[in-house]
């Protein structure tokens, strides 16, 4: 009998970090940061991360590399501070995670952000025209809806634009519904699926309950408060914070999310659909929000938006006319350079 039992060994210990070296080079850009930090302790947990990346133009960034190095995973994490590293950072790169970027105080839109961290955006992606044009990008800098339009315009100057390998990460927002909705109609969170479409900001977010699985009812007194507390979610997180920033632990998770979705895809599994924001042409605005399938190409096929009812209907139309304007923004500012 005991002879049957195996026990682990130092051999399968190295097996274990052969299979890893198949897996992915992650960089996160802003690693230093309220959101990198926790995001780049997610990644180093996760097995599809062979390599992690860890920049940020703060000069403490090898020390949050060194901080994740000592955990027991077999991922190497390397740590790279200041702009004149960023190339370095870049090179090849599979997936890359972009928190860079000043984050909201209270009374602040996330468009008021645009003056400060478009420029942000701009510099990592000219960089990475040269560094990793092939990777995929994962954009959560706000303002979102206008800082993927500058990611995509910086990419197409350079000739090399793929469309398909650039996502802004609007995961928050459906990882917000489907608390809210869970503890609303007594389902556990983790269990609940709500779509969030759109953008990323204000009334651009339109989350679709009529969608969420599994079905839920909700009394109609009740829609529009919870419709405005998942577009009001980060607003909420602001005041709450009183000045010392935005969502960061929430983002980190909901960012680790995306970025495991998008790694699942490249390997080959079936079915990986996340709702993120992506060039579009399913509506008037050229950069739209809803499900699409993830695979190897990134955005495998982009499912649409699909049957929604007429209160739905209505958010959308007052959210094309406000993601229409800072879609232009991100794209005129690139132009104008
Ligand atoms: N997409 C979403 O759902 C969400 C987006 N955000 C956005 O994420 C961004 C980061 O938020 P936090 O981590 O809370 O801010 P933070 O200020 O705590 O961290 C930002 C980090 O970016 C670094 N940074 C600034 N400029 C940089 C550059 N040019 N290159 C590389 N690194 C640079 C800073 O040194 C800092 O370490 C903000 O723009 C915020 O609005 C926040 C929450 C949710
Ligand atoms: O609200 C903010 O500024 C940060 C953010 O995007 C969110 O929490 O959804």
């Amino acid at each position: 009998m005991f002879s049957r039992i195996v026990r682990p060994t130092l051999n399968t210990a190295r097996k274990f970090s052969t299979s890893q070296q198949n897996n992915y080079r992650v960089t996160v850009c802003g690693a230093a940061g309220g959101i990198g930090q926790p995001l780049s302790l997610l990644l180093k947990l996760n097995p599809l991360v062979t390599e992690l990346n860890c920049y940020d133009i703060a000069p403490f960034t090898p020390g949050v590399a060194c901080d994740l190095s000592h955990i027991e995973t077999a991922s190497k994490v390397k740590g790279f501070a200041g702009q004149e590293s960023l190339k370095d950072a870049l090179s090849n790169a599979e997936v890359v995670v972009i928190p860079a970027g000043v984050p909201r105080k209270p009374g602040m839109t996330r468009d008021d952000l645009f003056g400060s961290n478009a420029n942000v955006v701009k510099t990592i992606f000219e960089c990475a025209t040269e560094a990793c044009p092939d990777a995929i990008f994962c954009i959560i800098t706000n303002p979102v809806n206008s800082c993927v339009p500058i990611a995509c315009e910086v990419m197409k100057k350079a000739n090399k634009l793929n469309p398909r390998r650039i996502f802004g990460v609007s995961t928050l927002d459906i990882v917000r519904a489907n608390t809210f909705v869970g503890e609303m109609c007594g389902v556990n969170p983790k269990e609940m699926n709500v779509p969030v479409i759109g953008g990323h900001s204000g009334i651009t977010i339109v989350p679709l309950f009529s969608r969420a699985t599994p079905k839920v009812s909700i009394p109609k007194d009740k829609l529009d408060a919870l419709t405005k507390r998942v577009q009001e979610a980060g607003t909420e997180v602001v005041k709450a914070k009183v000045g010392h920033g935005s969502a960061t632990l929430s983002m980190a998770y909901a960012g680790a999310r995306f970025a495991n979705s998008i790694m699942r895809g490249l390997k080959g599994e079936s079915n990986v659909i996340e709702c993120c924001y992506v060039q579009s042409d399913v509506t008037e605005a050229a950069y739209f929000s809803n499900p699409v399938l993830l695979g190897k190409a990134g955005l495998e096929k982009n499912l649409g938006i699909g049957e929604i009812n007429a209160y739905e209907k209505d958010l959308v139309s007052k959210a094309l006319p406000e993601l229409k304007k800072e879609i232009a923004k991100g794209v005129d500012w690139v132009k104008s350079q």
